[in-house]
């Protein structure tokens, strides 16, 4: 071979024996800074990623498909051969269940398993981050980022013509990045019923979402490519004819080698037993192994709290209590209800409707197919659907790190003071959402999208092909069980609007027998599982506040090596994290190639 072929790479071997940079994940974000950095041709890049590509299967990209755990449409790639399938340690608020926590084991990552929501959070989701001690973090920083991975379509004028009144604002969308944005062609009937619930509730319908005025209801776009209404994903930014971008698949980092404070190497290997390599990194390495395996790797590096490390025998090279602490993520809980409007997503138990669908899909990449069940949500403020006031002394009244387990080291117990008092202050606020509602014609899902507890993602085993220990201590904030009973509250007003008894929105599920608020929480106790949105834990934040990477995203004490992925993300923006985590990785690519 050629000394730089620009080819996938599967084996080892045939890989250079040094890269200016060396980036570990080829998941969302990996994809988009060794994207950005291999743009100069004279820049050496390689990407290792753990798992391979997929064969475009319809259970992976067909919207509805893959989004779906219907067994009358087929289930999507959660828990198949691209999924991590890993779960949470047993949690205790939660009854002691264990919750799965899926994650892409593939070129995509997230991206090839995720519900393709595709939105942003409100201006003050991300000013906080500049808040919290990162110049530069804020929305109007930001928004530049978020529009140049972005290749953005406008409504299909059809739906205009259905009468649906789809608006959205050029100026914040991009039409030349890599992943797409689009509505989907098909609307739900129920939609109209939806939206005129919002009205009946005073709730704002908000034009375009994706400006920073994101507290209210609105229509989101998909991450779906609208040429063919097939899945997009981060691969969009994996360009094979680039001489200069190596990917080598079917690998797993094991650690980063540091000397005298500086990244050496990267090792990685095929397998337990297989032999690990290591290639050098001449520049800097790029760990974006996402929220659950970058603190993993970091551990297995030495580098986290001396204590954690020294009980597993592993030597600190930079002591760093934050490595795997501030672990937060959304939560939702489903709630079963009917509809009585025709078609409506119990005609798919029909299987003559459905392949009729199927086939309508097939031909002219129409009808339900090209949808998630829903494109219209709801992101409300505290004060729309529960009793801000009350929360707000509630939350005032507790000592802010009171709830966190308590061997919290003290520099992260002070970064959760900080995240705690913006919390608090915010529960008053018109513009922050605190829950999302996620409407579809089987479900109203309450997901709690400012949540007070935090976890960790700690290791209990050196072996880099042991799962990482997940404890997200869902719940363990019992402010965030008082969030979700509201959000349960909220959702029967919604079923109980005129708008919604024209259609005889009824609840199945749970239904009459869970009515006190005792009744709702074990409810939720029992219910509640990930929206997938893992932040946090290795947190851009001073190190004083329990940080890892600084606003460049520079790991502290280490020289040469920066985290780009959901766990620099401190606190979680109210919106699903896609749409955030490529702005992100644009904005990193930028740092990157600014300080070289
Ligand atoms: C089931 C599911 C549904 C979701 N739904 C939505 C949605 O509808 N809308 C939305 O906005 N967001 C959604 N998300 C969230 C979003 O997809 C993730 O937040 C995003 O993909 C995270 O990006 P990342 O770059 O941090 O990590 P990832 O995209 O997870 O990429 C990490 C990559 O690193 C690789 N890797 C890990 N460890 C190693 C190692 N040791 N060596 C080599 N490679 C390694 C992984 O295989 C993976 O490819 C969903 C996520 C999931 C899992």
């Amino acid at each position: 071979r050629q000394a730089f072929p620009g080819i996938i790479l599967d084996r080892a071997s045939e890989i250079l024996q040094s890269y200016d940079y060396v980036v570990v994940g080829g998941g969302l974000s990996g994809l988009v800074v060794a994207n950005r950095l291999s743009e100069d041709s004279g820049t050496t890049v390689l990407i290792i990623e753990a798992g391979g590509f997929t064969e475009n299967e319809d259970w992976v990209t067909i919207p509805l498909i893959t989004s779906s755990n219907d067994p009358a449409v087929g289930h999507g790639p959660i828990g198949s051969k691209y999924d991590w399938n890993m779960t949470s340690i047993p949690q205790p608020e939660l009854g002691n269940r264990s919750v799965n926590t899926p994650a892409g084991k593939v070129i995509g990552g997230g991206t090839v398993l995720n519900g393709m929501v595709f939105n942003r959070g409100s201006r003050a989701d991300y000013d906080r981050w500049e808040a919290l001690g990162n110049p530069g973090w804020n929305f109007e920083n930001l928004l530049p980022y978020f529009k140049k991975s972005e290749i953005f379509t406008p409504p299909d004028l059809k739906l205009e013509a259905e009468g649906w009144d789809i608006q959205y604002n050029p100026a914040y969308h991009g039409e030349h990045g890599h992943v797409h944005s689009s509505f989907a062609p098909f609307v739900w009937p129920s939609t109209r019923n939806y939206i005129n619930a919002m009205k009946e509730l005073e709730v704002p319908i908000i034009n375009d979402a994706m400006g920073g005025d994101a507290t209210g209801a609105y229509w989101f776009t998909q991450s779906v490519n609208p040429e063919n209404e097939t899945r997009s994903t981060s691969q969009g930014f994996y360009d094979p004819s680039r001489p200069n971008l190596h990917l080598l698949i079917g690998n797993r980092v094991t650690k980063a080698i540091i000397e005298s404070g500086k990244v050496e190497c990267i090792e990685f290997s095929a397998g337990e037993n297989a032999t690990t390599s290591s290639v050098k990194v001449l520049k800097e390495a790029i760990l974006s192994a996402g929220a659950l395996h970058t603190p993993q790797i970091l551990l297995l590096s030495g580098i986290g709290e001396t204590a954690h490390l020294s009980s597993l025998g592993i030597e600190t090279v930079v002591d760093l209590p934050g490595v795997g602490a501030n672990y937060h993520d959304h939560l939702l809980l489903f709630i079963g209800q009917t509809v009585n409007v025709s078609p409506n997503v119990a005609n798919f138990s029909n299987q003559t409707w459905t392949s009729e669908q199927f086939s309508l899909y097939e031909s002219e990449r129409e009808g339900p197919f090209t949808t998630l069940g829903g494109n219209f949500f709801a992101f409300l403020p505290a004060g729309t659907f529960s009793n801000a006031t009350a929360l707000s002394s509630a939350a005032t009244a507790q000592q802010a790190s009171h709830y966190l387990s308590p061997n919290t080291p003290p520099t992260v117990r002070a970064g959760y003071e900080a995240q705690f008092a913006l919390l608090t202050s915010d529960i008053s606020s018109s513009t922050v959402a605190y829950m999302e509602f996620i409407f579809g014609d089987n479900t109203i899902l309450p997901a709690l999208h400012q949540p007070f507890s935090r976890g960790t993602v700690s290791i209990n085993s050196t072996s880099p092909f042991d799962n990482p220990v997940i404890d997200p201590r869902y719940l363990s904030n019992p402010l965030d069980l008082a969030l979700f009973v509201a959000g349960f509250e909220y959702a029967r007003k919604i079923r109980g609007t005129a708008a919604m008894q024209e259609i005889n929105v009824t609840e199945t599920y749970p239904g009459a027998s869970v009515m006190t608020s005792e009744q709702i929480e074990e409810f939720v106790r029992g219910g509640v599982s990930t929206e997938h949105h893992h932040s946090g834990t290795a947190s851009m934040l001073p190190q004083e506040l329990g940080g890892v990477v600084d606003s460049k995203l520079r790991l502290y004490g280490v020289e040469g090596l920066r985290i780009v992925d959901a766990s620099i993300v401190p606190m979680v923006p109210a919106a699903h994290l896609q749409a955030t985590l490529y702005g992100i990785a644009e904005k990193a690519a930028d740092l990157i190639k600014s300080s070289h």
